[in-house]
């Protein structure tokens, strides 16, 4: 062990066929705007039912995102949330309109505020995996993404990076395939068919507590989890293999140099 409670982290390339990763808070900085997004829509709905019932209002809390909430697919997350709280809602119509007070509607209305940030602040993305994907890449060995979000494709499209996977599996296919979201593995597993890998031959890397624990679920070979929150310990007991702050800090044992060099491609068309 070392970095102040990380692991001293290597793979070897030649174990792995697949590398499947997910995207909010491991590809692209998008967690943090997720959670602010949730943040907003409990808070006001939390206020508002204290002063509908007289009792005080008790905020959403960054520990509420990480328990409850991250990884875990839009109405997952409503419902989970506001079990913890006691709070039982109808779960309407995914058409539900973000004003009604329904897990749809709320879901909406989280949905409404995150597109309102995506739109005004862009997306952000982590280089060191970005350089690691085409590293993988340039050793043949195939990429997935997987995300319980259905705003994926768009975020990846944004960030251009859509063509950094061989496979993407998001939010909205999980919901037409009728997939379990994490922590269930389903979403993982589809991917790795989809790659045509076996799971044992694919490492997972993932932020959430629900991730970790849905890789885990899955039998893959190795499951990394990337630790965003300050949440080491929980993302171990989740089923990390192993855990690290950046995937910088990740060293590839590889038998040769890749067939092409990594390189970060200039995003200023120079
Ligand atoms: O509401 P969306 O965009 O479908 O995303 C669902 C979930 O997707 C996950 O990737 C995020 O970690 C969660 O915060 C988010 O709630």
């Amino acid at each position: 062990m070392s970095n102040a409670g990380y692991d001293d982290a290597s793979l070897r390339v030649e174990d792995f066929d697949a590398a499947i990763f997910d995207l909010d808070g491991v590809v692209t900085r998008t967690a943090r705007v997720h959670a602010a997004a949730w943040k907003r829509l409990f808070d006001e709905y939390l206020e508002q039912r204290a002063e509908r019932a007289g009792e005080p209002f008790r905020p959403f809390l960054d520990d509420d995102y990480r328990r409850y909430v991250d990884g875990k697919p839009r109405y997952d997350g409503v419902r989970s949330f506001l079990q913890s709280r006691g709070i039982t809602l109808a779960f309407g119509k995914p058409t539900d309109p973000p004003d009604r007070e329904t897990i749809s509607g709320l879901g909406n209305r989280k949905n409404q505020f995150l597109q309102e940030s995506l739109e005004r602040g862009g997306v952000e993305v982590f280089d060191s995996t970005v350089i690691l994907i085409r590293t993988l890449r340039g050793y043949g060995v195939k990429t997935a993404l997987v995300s319980s979000s259905r705003n994926a494709r768009a975020i990846l499209a944004s960030a251009d990076l859509t063509t950094l996977f061989d496979v993407c599996v998001d939010g909205t296919d999980a919901a037409r395939l009728e997939l379990k979201g994490k922590p269930a593995p389903d979403i993982f597993l589809a991917a790795a068919e989809a790659l045509g890998v076996q799971r044992t031959r694919a490492v997972v890397f993932e932020d959430a507590i629900s991730g970790v624990e849905a890789g885990r679920a899955g039998g893959f070979g190795l499951v990394v989890g990337v630790d965003r929150a300050d949440q080491a310990p929980a993302l171990r007991t989740a089923g990390a293999d192993l855990v690290v702050a950046d995937l910088a800090a990740l060293h590839l044992l590889a038998p040769a140099p890749p067939a092409e060099p990594a390189s970060m491609e200039r995003r200023d068309g120079q």
